[in-house]
């Protein structure tokens, strides 16, 4: 494994559409329009900035400080003449003609249930933002008793896995659900069935263990030789944000998370200098920002996308003919899993926004509650 030279595509966070090119009223913008109403001259084209070890994945000064704020959407807007309080984005023409690249999977789903016929459907549900909203503090983002009931009765017809950023042991306490294959750390801990699969038993740092329940499982930790490492920075993280209000680090056990959500803006460049001073002395270790949080790991060529294809090859569901895995997400980690199954498994990215992002999803759901409709959706298909 190549633990020097690896740099993984990290995309910028939400890209506005610039909305003065249609110049439409909100009122006249279709927000879930067919698949075919879409036509790519409308869009702009992101460029896409690369990961550095140890280093903010950034190549001017301020850029930094830049993905912090991009990571920071503007407050809801009240909208008087109704009375009531609507969301900035369910008017935002620029959602809208977004809409109309990346279309809702709920008024899609006769499509995608149409690629669906004949084949096996697995799901990969990312957990924070995709079946829990964000909060504040992260150790209160539960998830409630309906989703929990809905991601239940999904797993009863359709192979299902939790794929986070958290530790694997962290996600299994918030989901709760034993009949569920689990990765943690981004994919670097992945707890899955034990299968006679040569795919599987030749690859390294895979050991057979048990679960929870005593049941024989297959444990693929590709990073295990990091632990110490990690163990050690977190740690480091810890002490030098301990001045910083708000600030708090994570343990992810093979990866780390600084959260800046709860402090002052004007500390932020504070933590992201204190962060990237600290992992200039590891150079085996880089650097990522997501939803307020900057998010450590190590340099290997390991991520959200390798993760999917390992548990569809544990599960035998390799063969992408015979299955249409199902990858729901929001952030900027599940990125890698929807350009795998776009370019690789023929399956479907569904990106959890209310903003407009570049994105290898193919459809899109505005939150958590959408994310629910849409497996409740699913059970009721396929029951029918
Ligand atoms: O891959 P995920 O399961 O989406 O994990 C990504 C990060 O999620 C969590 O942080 C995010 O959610 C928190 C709770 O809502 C929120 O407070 C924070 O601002 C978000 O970034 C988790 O705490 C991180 O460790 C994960 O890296």
């Amino acid at each position: 494994m190549d633990l020097k030279n690896h740099s993984s595509p990290v995309l910028t966070d939400s890209v506005p559409v610039n909305k003065s090119r249609l110049g439409l009223s909100s009122l006249l913008l279709p927000c879930s329009p067919p698949a075919s109403a879409y036509s790519s001259a409308m869009y702009l084209a992101i460029p896409r900035r690369k990961a550095i070890p140890g280093k903010l994945d950034d190549t001017h000064d301020n850029a930094w400080l830049d993905a912090m704020i991009s990571s920071s959407p503007p407050p809801k807007k009240l909208n008087k003449d109704i009375s009531s309080e609507i969301p900035q984005d369910e008017i935002d023409p620029a959602y809208c003609i977004w809409m109309l690249k990346f279309p809702s999977a709920l008024t899609s789903f006769d499509q995608i249930t149409s690629n669906a016929k004949g084949k096996q459907l697995a799901l990969f549900l990312d957990y924070d933002g995709t079946l829990s909203p964000i909060v504040d503090n992260p150790e209160l983002a539960f998830m409630s008793p309906v989703m929990r009931a809905a991601v239940r009765d999904v797993a009863r017809y359709f192979p299902t896995a939790i794929i986070s950023g958290r530790s694997r042991d962290k996600v299994y306490e918030f989901v709760g659900l034993t009949e569920l294959f689990y990765a943690g750390s981004h994919g670097m801990d992945i707890m899955g069935p034990v299968r006679d699969s040569s795919f599987v038993n030749n690859h390294q740092n895979c050991i057979r263990s048990t679960d929870k329940q005593g049941k024989e499982v297959n444990l693929f930790q590709p990073a295990s030789e990091f632990l110490p490492m990690i163990e050690e920075v977190f740690r480091s993280l810890v002490e030098i944000t301990k001045g910083i209000n708000g600030a708090t680090v994570e343990n992810n056990k093979f990866c780390v998370s600084v959260h800046y959500r709860l402090v002052d803006k004007k500390s932020w460049p504070v933590v992201a200098r204190h962060v990237e001073n600290i992992l200039k002395n590891y150079p085996r270790l880089k650097l990522t920002n997501g939803r307020k949080v900057f998010e450590v790991r190590p340099v290997i060529d390991w991520n959200k996308g390798k993760a999917v294809e390992f548990l569809l090859e544990s599960l035998a569901l390799g063969n992408s003919d015979d299955v249409l895995p199902i990858y729901v997400g929001d952030d900027r980690t599940d990125e890698d899993a929807f350009k795998v199954l776009k370019e690789s498994k023929g399956g479907i990215g569904i990106l959890v926004s209310s903003k407009p992002k570049d994105t290898n999803a193919l459809y899109s759901l505005r939150d958590p509650s959408e994310v629910m409709v849409f497996l409740k959706s699913l059970v009721k298909w396929r029951r029918n």
